[in-house]
């Protein structure tokens, strides 16, 4: 039986402001089993970056449940959540400066990621950074290049062997041969590893390298695509998101008939809709 790396039920959140409540999260239901990869897609807005904080304890969620490796995210106490960030999850954030010492060269960085984790070494790091001619640069990460910089971002990240990587727009500053190339190291680390990933992008190219591209809209899951199809999703409610075309002339508040037309096939038909007025 695989295990189960990320289980998100009914996720919500609000953030609240001083005079307005924003609702980041509307119910999300997601299962990332272990060593699978998701992309995360979706407009601006649309709560990727709040789900990746959730996932990472860096945010608790409003409602819902989530879970990391069968260990309950939100009841866990500080301990463990701080357990669960050294033991099993890998971050790559946006931006280098995110996620490394800028002054300091990629081995000080990987003995960064490392400390406090006496079981980790950087074997794993190191093979990273030599195979990309990074193994013995003594330059601080400041004075590389920035698709250097992401290789650094990803050999520390990866470093402590985490079971779970999170990484939020890990090549949107990368021109597309750079970008090609971190997506394949990237993969083939994942892979070897038997690493889940939930990687946030916008780009589709990059979200095709996963094994499932989720995307995200208005906080609620609204499809998922795969080597299988596109579909929409349901949500724990029992609503379907409509596609984003259709979404102008099926305005909010309008009136359906849905009727089953065959096992396993509903017709929708708008009510004042073209054949009706
Ligand atoms: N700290 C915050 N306080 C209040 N509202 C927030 C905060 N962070 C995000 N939001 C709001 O929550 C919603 C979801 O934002 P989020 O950043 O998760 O979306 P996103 O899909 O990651 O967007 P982007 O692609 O632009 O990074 C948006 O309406 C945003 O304005």
């Amino acid at each position: 039986m695989s295990t189960v790396a990320l289980r998100c039920e009914g996720l919500v959140h609000v953030y609240r402001e001083a005079d307005t409540d924003v609702a980041a999260l509307r119910g999300i239901d997601l299962v990332v089993q272990e060593a699978e990869r998701i992309a995360l897609l979706g407009p601006s807005g649309s709560g990727k970056s709040t789900l990746m904080a959730i996932v990472a304890g860096i945010l608790r969620p409003s409602a819902g449940r989530i879970s990391v490796f069968g260990v309950d995210i939100e009841r866990a106490r500080e301990r463990d959540l701080l357990r669960i960030r050294r033991d099993l999850l890998g971050l790559m954030l946006q931006g280098a400066a995110t996620n490394l010492l800028l002054h300091e060269d990629a081995e000080a960085n990987l003995a960064w990621a490392l400390r406090g984790k006496p079981r980790a070494d950087a074997t794993l790091g190191r093979r990273i950074l030599r195979s990309n001619g990074l193994g013995r640069d003594l330059r601080p990460v400041s004075a590389l290049i920035p698709s250097e910089q992401q290789i650094v971002a990803l050999a520390v990240s990866m470093a402590a062997r985490p079971r779970l990587l999170i990484a939020d727009e890990p090549t949107s500053q990368l021109d597309d041969a750079s970008r090609d190339h971190l997506l394949d190291l990237f993969v083939d680390t994942a892979a070897a590893e038997g690493t889940a990933v939930l990687l946030v992008t916008h780009d589709e190219d990059v979200a095709r390298r996963m094994q499932r591209m989720i995307h995200l809209r208005d906080g609620r899951i609204g499809e998922e695509a795969s080597d299988e199809g596109r579909f929409a999703v349901i949500g724990t409610d029992g609503s379907v998101q409509l596609p984003t075309a259709l979404r102008e002339s099926w305005p909010a508040g309008a009136l359906v008939d849905v009727d089953e037309v065959a096992a396993g096939e509903i017709r929708l038909r708008l009510r004042g809709g073209e054949g009706e007025r």
